[in-house]
């Protein structure tokens, strides 16, 4: 059986690493926070979820940081999965390399792009991309997670695998087959086309529930903030594609679609019905709140830069203009310096 050591066991490492546990997989959560990992050493995980059915509680091995030293004296790590947050990419790595086995490999389960943060401290031999898609989790108190996202069905695959040059490997196919233990997964061929998608997703979503402190379902429910965000996704796509990236789809958004939102009425028209759409299907629950809004909720710093950004920064490289995305990071730092609170006012104004 693959030893699997999950480093930064947060909403998204907590959760996985208790479902691969409950189906007897060989998991080692690895996290900074004290009272987290004696919650879970006491307790277990405690999962909740859409409905009174996804409540249960799963007893998972747990190391504090500080005792990641004692991993010299256990099985070497085959499969080593990065799901702290994107600024704590390069440490987290560094920290594992050691105990990898031989053939052994990282995985960022990550959003934003940290393969190549990873590739420079492992090699892009070791290095491999899962994108998450709709999962939706919160870790709102110690060893407690909920999920805002209905499981993955026959029509969306949360977990997209894949090698950084897109052939398909047998150690991809088998981590697919790992994460299907939890939800939906395949191997991609297009990972850098998924993680591109899965960026504009989050730049539509991230920085403008943090500015605005409002759930993912408000902001869908507010005709000037969906405009905001649909021209964040506008130019996040426009900026990946002039990347040369084969974009696949954003949620639900068609990537041709959503990037002549801004200029093309009839496209925008399309994106915002899809958004409508999505919220009354409720493929969110009404706790969901995108990763960046809990972030300024818990008083923590967000990953605003990799995402929101990230996308003005390679804009501005490549000389597309991406206003929208501009505005979204500063703000989000100016929320973070507490020098203006969350409000749904900073967008609305502009939208
Ligand atoms: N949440 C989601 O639905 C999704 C998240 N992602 C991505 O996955 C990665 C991990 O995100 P996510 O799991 O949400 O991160 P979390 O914020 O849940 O956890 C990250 C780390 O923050 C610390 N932490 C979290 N909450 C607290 C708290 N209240 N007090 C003290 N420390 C705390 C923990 O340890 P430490 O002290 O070591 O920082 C934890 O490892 C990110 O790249 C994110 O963008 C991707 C898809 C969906
Ligand atoms: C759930 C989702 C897609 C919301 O933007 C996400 O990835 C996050 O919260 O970081």
């Amino acid at each position: 059986m693959k030893r699997i050591v999950i480093v930064g066991a947060g909403a998204v490492g907590s959760h996985i690493g208790a479902l691969l546990t409950k189906h007897d997989q060989d998991i080692t959560l690895l996290d900074y926070w004290h009272e987290h990992v004696e919650a879970i050493r006491r307790e277990g995980v405690r999962l909740s979820g859409m409905s009174e059915a996804d409540s249960q509680t799963i007893r998972v091995n747990a190391m504090h940081m500080a005792e990641a030293a004692q991993l010299a004296h256990q099985k070497p790590v085959d499969i080593a999965i990065v799901a702290t947050k994107s600024y704590d990419t390069e440490w987290a790595t560094m920290m594992i390399r050691p105990y990898l086995a031989a053939d052994g490999f990282v995985v960022s389960l990550q959003n934003c792009i940290n393969e190549e943060r990873i590739a420079g401290i492992v090699g892009w031999g070791r290095t491999v991309g899962c994108i998450a898609a709709r999962i939706s989790v919160e870790l709102y108190a110690p060893g407690q997670v909920r999920r805002q996202a209905p499981t993955g069905a026959a029509h969306h695959t949360v977990f997209r695998v894949g090698e950084i040059h897109g052939r398909v490997t047998p150690r991809v196919s088998r981590l697919a087959e790992l994460l299907s233990l939890v939800d939906t997964a395949k191997v991609t061929t297009n990972l850098w086309g998924e993680r591109w998608a899965k960026l504009s997703h989050n730049a539509m979503r991230n920085g403008v529930a943090a500015v605005t402190g409002m759930r993912g379902n408000d902001i869908d429910g507010d005709e000037a903030v969906r405009r905001f965000t649909i021209m964040l996704g506008a130019e996040a796509v426009q900026v990946g594609q002039a990347l040369g990236y084969e974009l696949e789809k954003v949620g639900k958004i068609d990537p041709r679609t959503l990037a002549r939102a801004d200029t093309d009425a009839q496209a925008y028209q399309a994106v915002e019905d899809l958004l409508v759409k999505e919220r009354t299907d409720r493929v969110r629950g009404d706790l969901q709140r995108p990763s960046t809004g809990q972030d300024i909720l818990k008083g923590r710093r967000t990953e605003i830069e990799f995402i929101n950004g990230y996308v003005a920064d390679q804009g501005r490289r490549l000389g597309i203009a991406t206003p929208y995305n501009e505005k979204v990071t500063r703000l989000v730092n100016e929320v973070e310096r507490g020098t203006i609170q969350p409000d749904p006012r900073h967008i609305k104004e502009i939208a």
